[in-house]
C-alpha cells in the first residue's frame, strides 16, 4: 500500500516536516510493508518556506531582522531549487510568519495596535539583494493588523499624516494616515513580481474582514478591533488616492492582518490561495496519482478546515483522482455540518490524536508521539481492510 503523508504544521506544537516524519514512523509500525512518501505542506502561513524548499530541493538563508514587536531575531527566506518548473526566474520564498508571526510573540507580549510587518520587509529586501527576481510571499499566521504598511516601509514607502509626518508603525495609527509617498522606493522594488500565497480569502474590512475575524487572537479587545478596521478602511482609501486601485473587497486582502491588501495596492502582485500554490510547486497532483490513500492533518480540524486549509486542499486534489483522504488533528470537531463539509471534499475519516484527558501543555509536548501512535492504528486498520478486500475478491462465489 502506498501512503502519501501530507500534513500542515500543528500550530505551536510541531512543524509540518516533523509531523510527516512522525506519521511515517507510525505507519511503519502499523504496516511495515507500506510505502510512504512525505509531502509536508503549508497554506501560506507558518511552514511555507520549509515546505517549498523541501519540495524543490531549494536553499534556506538566515537574515537578521525584527519580530512584530521590534525585537531583533534571525528569520529565514528560501530560494526555490531545481525541482521547480519555471526556473528562468530566481524565485525566493518569504513567509511573513517567519519574522512577523504570532508564534514569535508570547500572549503576554502581544500588542495588536503597534505590531508591525516591518521585519518581513527586511526579509524581502534581503531576498532581493541576494538576487531574487520573483517572490512568493506567504501570508498567514501573523501577529499584525497593519495592512502590510510596516513591510512597505522597510522597502521605502512612507505613510504620512496631515502634518506630513510619518505615522507610527502598527495598525493602530492607520486612522491618521493621510498620504502615501513612494519617492524613495526603487523602481526594481516596485516592479519585482510578487505572488501572494494567502491562507484565507477574507476581505480587508467589514464583519468578515481581517480585524474582526483575526485581530482578537492577536490580543485586540472590541474597541481595538473597531479602530483597526477603521484604520484599514482608511488605508484602502489612501491607496485609492495614491494610484486608483480599489482593494477593499478583494478576497485575500484580509490575509495576514491585511498585508494582502497593502501588497495588492502598492506592489506588482497577484493573489493565489496558498494551498493551491504549494500543491502546484510541490507536484501534489503526481504525488496523489502515486498514492493509494492520503493522510493529512493540522492542529485543529474545525469549522475553518473546509475553507482553504491544507487538509481541504489536498483532499480535493486527491478526490479529483478518486483517492481517499484521512485527516488527523490535535483536536477534531464533532459538528455534523463540518464533518459533512469535510466528507464532501474527500476526507473520508477524521481522527483526534489526544489519548484522553490531559492538560494542553502535555498534549502539545507529546504531539509527535501521539501522531505516531494514531498513524500506527490507522495503518493497522488499512492493512486489515485491504486484506479483507483481497480475500473477498478471491474467495469462490457461493451458489444459492
Ligand atoms: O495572519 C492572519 O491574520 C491570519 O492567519 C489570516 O491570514
Amino acid at each position: 500500500m502506498r501512503i502519501l503523508l501530507a500534513p500542515d504544521s500543528f500550530k505551536e506544537a510541531a512543524s509540518a516536516e516533523a509531523i510527516a516524519q512522525a506519521m511515517a514512523r507510525g505507519i511503519k509500525r502499523g504496516n511495515p510493508q507500506a510505502e510512504c512518501r512525505l509531502m509536508p505542506l503549508s497554506d501560506g502561513g507558518e511552514g511555507l518556506t520549509q515546505a517549498l524548499v523541501h519540495a524543490t530541493a531549494g536553499t534556506l538563508h538566515n537574515v537578521e531582522t525584527v519580530d512584530a514587536i521590534g525585537r531583533p531575531i534571525t528569520a529565514q527566506f528560501g530560494f526555490l531549487g531545481n525541482n521547480h518548473a519555471s526556473c528562468i526566474l530566481h524565485t525566493a520564498v518569504v513567509e511573513l510568519a517567519s519574522a512577523s508571526g504570532l508564534e514569535r510573540v508570547s500572549p503576554a507580549d502581544r500588542n495588536a495596535l503597534s505590531a508591525s510587518t516591518f521585519g518581513t520587509g527586511l526579509l524581502i529586501r534581503a531576498a532581493i539583494d541576494a538576487g531574487a527576481d520573483r517572490i512568493v510571499l506567504g501570508l498567514g499566521g501573523s501577529a499584525t493588523t497593519d495592512g502590510g504598511t510596516g513591510l512597505a516601509r522597510a522597502l521605502g514607502f512612507r505613510f504620512l499624516d496631515t502634518a506630513g509626518h510619518d505615522i507610527p508603525l502598527g495598525g493602530g495609527s492607520l486612522v491618521d494616515l493621510e498620504r502615501i509617498d513612494d519617492s524613495e522606493v526603487p523602481d526594481f522594488v516596485k516592479n519585482v513580481p510578487i505572488v501572494l500565497a494567502c491562507d484565507v480569502a477574507n476581505p480587508l474590512t467589514g464583519p468578515e474582514g481581517t480585524a474582526h475575524v483575526f485581530a482578537p487572537q492577536k490580543g485586540a479587545n472590541t474597541a481595538q478591533v473597531e479602530l483597526l478596521d477603521q484604520g484599514l478602511a482608511n488605508l484602502a482609501h489612501a491607496i485609492m488616492q495614491y494610484n486608483g486601485r480599489d482593494i477593499e473587497r478583494i478576497p485575500g486582502t484580509g490575509a495576514a492582518g491585511g498585508t494582502g491588501g497593502g501588497m495588492l495596492g502598492l506592489f506588482n502582485t497577484t493573489v493565489r490561495p496558498g494551498i493551491e500554490l504549494v500543491l502546484d510547486l510541490a507536484h501534489g497532483r503526481e504525488a496523489c496519482a502515486w498514492a493509494d490513500v492520503i493522510i493529512t492533518g493540522e492542529g485543529s480540524i474545525d469549522s475553518q478546515t473546509p475553507y482553504g486549509k491544507v487538509p481541504n486542499g489536498i483532499a480535493k486534489l486527491a478526490q479529483s483522482q478518486g483517492k481517499p483522504t484521512i485527516a488527523i488533528g490535535g483536536t477534531v470537531t464533532r459538528d455534523p455540518h463540518t464533518i459533512e463539509a469535510l466528507n464532501e471534499t474527500g476526507i473520508v475519516a477524521t481522527f483526534g490524536i489526544a489519548p484522553g484527558s490531559a492538560d494542553l501543555a502535555t498534549l502539545i509536548a507529546n504531539t509527535e508521539r501521539n501522531v505516531e501512535i494514531t498513524c500506527a492504528a490507522i495503518a493497522g486498520t488499512l492493512r486489515v481492510a485491504s486484506a479483507t478486500a483481497v480475500a473477498a475478491a478471491t474467495s469462490p462465489c457461493e451458489s444459492a
